[in-house]
């Protein structure tokens, strides 16, 4: 089990996760080859493709329809695997969701409380003031009778029988120490009632909900030390190339790896708990190992996905009979990207050694799988004219760094596949048809985590 949780026991009464993920809202999942009548011989007979790689390109799978795949992906998982929910302690609950409602274990507030720094008082003015006071977080206080005041604190008690509280600047005392009111006073008025925001047992937030930091503080105000949530997916980042520098400066044909201090915050900012971070260079044998002695749930590698002599995805994945779900996509740039079942509850990202196409992996295939696995829900998807007009692919998707100014989206250069100086300023990533876009031409919109605020920008 991850660090960061323990399983619940058997005899919860909580949720699974697939059945927290038929709760959350994935109305952008899009219909599957099966909704749509198509049929995948692949799939169809059931066994792993052990067939020599095909043309990639007259494979690749549609930009929308790999999404959809990789969700798809996920939600076979969790029916397989029976993933149950989690008990977590609180400070390692965030990005999580929840797999049980939050119900109240107690009354908010749990007892009368006094909204104001100033006086209680009982009965109607002039009150004598009684010599000791009320502070927050003592017990209960012996009872006022009508005439008297006893100084009391924001957040203390109210003493039985108190008519309400006077702030200390509405009050004056006279020479004999006798307390007035400068202003009217209500009876009850500053006076928080036990339960004013919840009874013991209110449900509070439902199943599916997401754990903020303000979940984090309803629940432990709320009573709770843990939480009862969908189990954050592992991912482990495998890192391809021998030409690939982890300091210093390129030299000699030997570039920084860019992918290996990329992926793993991008993949937090997911909900997913990151294992490992391994460098396997172009080692057949090392990626053969990795992979296969891997516990994630996910295995994410960076380059090697296409056809040269060294890029040993495709024969690996042949060799332990992994099933290609998704062998290439009509996206630009990543077009070799691929996601592979390699176990019945374990699967394989490739994503390919150019960085932005990297980017563009990272968000086809990786996040709908891992913010499924995580039931998350999916973002809703919206769109925004596009400031200046966009080249496009004539056959393929387009993935563009954009920034958003005002109600319009602004398109980046430098978003090149080897480039990473785009993105790197970008708020979100344009979703551009095959063909292009005009001025002025809605487009969709992937919001960069970091951009679109929320609990993405916790990177937990
Ligand atoms: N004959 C063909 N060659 C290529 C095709 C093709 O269709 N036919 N597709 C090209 C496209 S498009 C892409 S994208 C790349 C994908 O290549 P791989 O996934 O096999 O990646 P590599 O060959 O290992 O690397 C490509 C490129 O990226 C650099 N790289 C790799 N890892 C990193 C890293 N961690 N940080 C920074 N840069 C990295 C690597 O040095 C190469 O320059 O294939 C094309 N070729
Ligand atoms: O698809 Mo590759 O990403 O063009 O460079």
């Amino acid at each position: 089990m991850t660090p960061h949780g323990t399983r619940a026991g058997e005899d919860a009464e909580d949720l699974d996760v697939e059945e927290v993920l038929a709760l959350v809202n994935n109305n952008n999942d899009l219909p599957g080859p099966a909704e749509r009548g198509e049929t995948d011989s692949r799939r169809a007979s059931g066994r792993p493709d052990t067939s020599p790689r095909p043309d990639a390109r007259h494979h690749a799978t549609p930009w929308p329809e790999a999404r959809a795949t990789a969700a798809r992906a996920a939600r076979s998982t969790t029916r397989a695997a029976r993933r149950r929910p989690v008990t977590v302690p609180l400070e390692a609950a965030l990005g999580l969701t929840l797999a049980a409602p939050l119900d109240a274990l107690t009354d908010l507030p749990s007892f009368d409380t006094s909204a104001m720094d100033g006086w209680a008082v009982a009965g109607p003015a002039p009150w004598d003031v009684r010599d000791d006071g009320v502070l927050a977080g003592h017990g209960a206080h012996e009872p006022l009778t009508d005439g008297e005041a006893v100084r009391i604190a924001t957040g203390a008690r109210i003493p039985p029988d108190t008519t309400a509280v006077l702030r200390s600047e509405h009050g004056r005392t006279d020479e004999k120490g006798r307390l007035y009111a400068t202003r009217d006073v209500v009876p009850g008025q500053d006076i928080r009632p036990r339960g004013q925001e919840c009874r013991s047992g209110d449900q509070l937030l439902p199943v599916g909900a997401l754990v903020t930091p303000a979940v984090l503080g309803l629940a432990a105000a709320a009573g709770y030390d843990t939480v009862t949530a969908v189990p954050r997916p592992r991912a482990e980042v495998l890192v391809l190339g021998d030409e690939l520098l982890t300091e210093g400066r390129p030299h000699d044909g030997l570039i920084r790896d860019a992918l290996g201090p990329m992926l793993p915050p991008w993949l937090r900012a997911l909900g997913v708990e990151v294992t490992a971070v391994r460098r396997v260079g172009d080692d057949a044998e090392a990626l053969h190992q990795a992979i296969t002695t891997s516990d994630a749930d996910v295995v994410v590698t960076t380059g090697g996905t296409a056809a040269g002599p060294v890029d040993h995805v495709h024969p690996i994945l042949r060799r332990i009979g992994a099933e290609l779900l998704v062998d290439g996509v009509k996206v630009r740039p990543g077009h070799p990207m691929l996601l592979a079942r390699i176990t019945e509850n374990r699967h394989l990202v490739g994503l390919p050694g150019n960085p932005l196409a990297a980017v563009s992996g990272l968000l086809t295939l990786a996040e709908p799988l891992l913010r499924t696995l995580a039931a998350r829900p999916a973002p809703e998807p919206y769109t925004l004219p596009l400031r200046d007009a966009v080249h496009g692919h004539p056959y393929d998707t387009r993935l563009v760094p954009v920034v958003l100014r005002g109600d319009q989206a602004v398109p980046l250069r430098y978003n090149g596949p080897a480039m990473l100086r785009g993105v790197a300023a970008a708020d979100a990533l344009a979703v551009v048809p095959p063909g292009g876009a005009r001025p002025g031409q809605e487009a969709e919109l992937l919001d960069l985590p970091w951009a679109s605020g929320g609990i993405g920008v916790c990177f937990t």
